[in-house]
C-alpha cells in the first residue's frame, strides 16, 4: 500500500490538493479544512472531507462521463482512504462552469449594478434569493489566488474555446444543475447553485471531472424556511458564519486578522450538518461509507 508521500503533489487548494500518481491517474484528496469570509479556518472539521467524497461519489454514480475511476482501491493511501479519489487526467477546460438556480452572491451583486449577470438580462424586481427558472449558465475565470473568480459572458468563453464547445460547456451546465436540482428538492435541500470543472479526454469528449455537487463546490439550503428577500441560511456553514460574526469570538471580519478558532460545539455541530446533508441527499447512512 503506497503513502501519499510515494505521490507527487501537483496542486494545491483552499481544502483539497492533487497528487500525481501515474501516466493515466491523479489523486484527488479533500482535506477537513473549511474556509469562511475567504479564509481558510485554523479549525478542521473532522470527517468534512469523507463526507464531501462521499457526497460527489454519490453525483459521479449518476452522472456520465466523468473522471472518477476508483474510490475504494489499493493506490489509495491508507492516511486519506474515504477522502480521496482516483481520477483519469484530462486536459482540463480553464472555465469555472457555474449554474444559477437562484439569485445570491455575486451573481445577486452583478444584478444589483446592472440588472444582468454574465451579459444575461434578468427580469427587474428579483430580491436577494429569487428563483431563477429556468436556471442561468455564468461562466467565471479562475482568479490567482486569494482573489474571487471574475463572471465572465458567454460570448467571452465562445471567443476563448469556440462556439461549439462553449455551447457543450453551457448545455452540459445547465442540464446537470437542473437534473440535480430537481432531485435535491424531493430531499428537503434547495441546490442553489453549483461550480463545475470539466475535462477533455484523448478522444475529445467533455468529460465532468473535479467534485461534485459538494457544499464546497455549490450553495445548500434547507428547502423548509426558504423565503425570497433575505440571504438563506448555508445549510453546512451557517452555523460557523454565526459564530465568527458573533461577539463571542471577539472577531472583526472586516479586519485582516486571522479568525480565531472555532469552539468544539460549533465544529461538533457544523461535522453533523455535514453528515445530514449526506444522509437526507443519498439516503444513505455515512456510517456505511468505506466503512
Ligand atoms: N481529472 C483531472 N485531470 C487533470 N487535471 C485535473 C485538475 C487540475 N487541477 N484541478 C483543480 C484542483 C483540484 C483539486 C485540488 C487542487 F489543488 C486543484 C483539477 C483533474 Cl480533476
Amino acid at each position: 500500500m503506497p503513502t501519499l508521500a510515494d505521490y507527487q503533489h501537483v496542486a494545491r487548494g483552499k481544502v483539497r490538493d492533487l497528487y500525481d500518481v501515474d501516466d493515466e491517474l491523479l489523486l484527488f484528496v479533500a482535506s477537513d479544512r473549511i474556509s469562511a469570509y475567504d479564509h481558510i479556518l485554523s479549525s478542521e472539521i473532522p470527517d468534512k472531507g469523507r463526507v464531501l467524497t462521499a457526497m460527489s461519489v454519490f453525483w459521479f454514480e449518476r452522472l456520465t462521463p466523468n473522471h472518477l475511476v476508483a474510490f475504494d482501491d489499493p493506490r489509495i493511501p491508507a492516511e486519506v482512504r474515504g477522502r480521496a479519489l482516483l481520477v483519469r487526467k484530462l486536459q482540463m477546460v480553464d472555465v469555472e462552469c457555474v449554474a444559477r438556480g437562484y439569485l445570491t452572491g455575486s451573481g445577486m451583486a452583478d444584478y444589483q449594478a446592472t440588472g444582468a449577470v454574465c451579459g444575461i438580462e434578468l427580469p427587474v424586481g428579483l430580491v436577494e434569493a429569487s428563483e431563477l427558472d429556468p436556471p442561468i449558465f455564468t461562466p467565471a475565470s479562475k482568479a490567482e489566488i486569494g482573489a474571487h473568480d471574475e463572471n465572465v459572458s458567454f460570448d467571452v468563453i465562445a471567443a476563448k474555446h469556440g462556439e461549439e464547445l462553449a455551447s457543450k460547456l453551457r448545455d452540459r451546465t445547465i442540464e446537470l444543475y437542473s437534473e440535480a436540482r430537481a432531485y435535491a428538492l424531493t430531499r428537503g435541500l434547495i441546490l442553489a447553485d453549483t461550480k463545475f470543472e470539466f475535462g477533455l479526454d484523448a478522444s475529445g469528449e467533455l468529460v465532468l471531472a473535479d467534485e461534485v455537487f459538494t457544499p464546497d463546490s455549490s450553495r445548500y439550503w434547507p428547502a423548509e424556511g426558504y423565503e425570497p428577500g433575505r440571504v438563506q441560511p448555508s445549510f453546512d456553514k451557517q452555523y460557523v458564519r454565526d459564530w465568527l460574526t458573533s461577539d463571542a469570538s471577539g472577531w472583526d471580519r472586516k479586519s485582516d486578522t486571522p479568525p480565531p478558532p472555532l469552539p468544539a460545539d460549533v465544529v461538533e455541530a457544523t461535522r453533523n450538518r455535514y453528515v445530514e446533508a449526506y444522509e437526507r441527499l443519498t439516503g444513505r447512512s455515512f456510517a456505511d461509507w468505506l466503512a
